[in-house]
């Protein structure tokens, strides 16, 4: 699996996939650099007017949930159909679900009406939204009793989609197989978007291979150890900021050489 993963690198750069992305105003600027550092090409586009046709011309459709509101969400389900109804792969962000219960409540109702491919979040995100009971604040990941590999592995059962359970470990999940990622560094935690750009990568892998899983893996584990890369390159005075720009370095840097050198795929499980 390393080597079909590996070989994603080159395909991106070979075919610059078109990734449209309804996604917030908070991390839009970081997900379009993320996504051509890789080698993709991101469009943003958000008015439920034209995102019927942009999505017709792309590889690729990211939904992020950071910042909805009525207009988004009409555009994500528009969006999110015609990609379904013409086999464009579509990954959600569901960003800072359990926090209100209106993020929860529109989450829910576009997983009944959208098909997703890859749902990738952090562990609170996903836990609430297979309907558990963890308390979020805002958009960051609380504590949770079990681990991201089973927690994906379950929430992938449950909503048949190949599920990304970023944190501290990454793990990806069909509900059969699940993959677990040892890579990473703590300043990621410190800059905002880092999860968002993770998403925005699986979209550009998915827009190159009819291997979602392969694709999630490649995506998630560009951002950890781009993270990795990023600290390593920081000098004394440095801080997050330099942090933010070394790290849209190293995505662009990215080769099959050096993440197969970097990787730390600890576990392979089959459930
Ligand atoms: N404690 C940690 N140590 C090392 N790496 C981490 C840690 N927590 C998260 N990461 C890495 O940070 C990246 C983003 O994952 P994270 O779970 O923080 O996303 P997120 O909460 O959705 O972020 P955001 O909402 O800011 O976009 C991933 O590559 C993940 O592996
Ligand atoms: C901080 C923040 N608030 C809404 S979206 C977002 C970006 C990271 O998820
Ligand atoms: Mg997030």
């Amino acid at each position: 699996m390393k080597l079909s993963i590996a070989d994603l690198f080159e395909k991106v750069r070979e075919r610059k996939p078109l990734v449209h992305q309804i996604t917030n105003f908070v991390t839009v600027n970081d997900c379009a650099n993320a996504t051509l550092a890789i080698g993709g090409s991101p469009v943003m586009t958000s008015s439920p007017k034209e995102v019927k046709d942009m999505v017709s011309l792309a590889d690729a459709l990211v939904l992020n949930f950071g910042t909805i509101d009525e207009r988004s969400l009409e555009a994500m389900e528009i969006a999110g159909r015609t990609a379904n109804s013409r086999n464009i792969p579509v990954i959600l962000d569901p960003v800072g679900v359990g926090a209100t219960p209106y993020r929860t409540e529109k989450a829910n109702e576009l997983l009944k009406k959208v098909s997703f491919q890859v749902i990738r979040g952090n562990a609170s995100e996903i836990q609430r939204l297979i309907g558990g009971e963890i308390v979020t604040r805002g958009v960051d990941s609380e504590e949770l009793e079990i681990s991201n590999a089973e927690l994906a592995a379950s929430a992938a059962n449950l909503l048949d989609s190949i599920i990304v359970v970023s944190g501290a470990i990454d793990a990806v999940s069909n509900g059969k197989h699940t993959t677990v990622i040892d890579n990473g560094n703590i300043l990621l935690t410190n800059v905002t978007g880092t999860g968002c750009m993770a998403t925005a990568l699986i979209g550009a892998f998915t827009g190159v291979t009819d291997d979602y899983y392969a694709a999630a893996v490649a995506g998630i584990s560009t951002m950890s150890i781009s993270g990795e890369l990023a600290a390593e390159n920081l000098q004394q005075n440095d801080g997050t900021g330099t942090f933010r720009v070394r790290l849209i370095d190293a995505i662009s840097r990215m080769n099959k050489e050096l993440w197969m050198n970097g990787v730390k795929i600890s576990e392979e499980i089959a459930n």
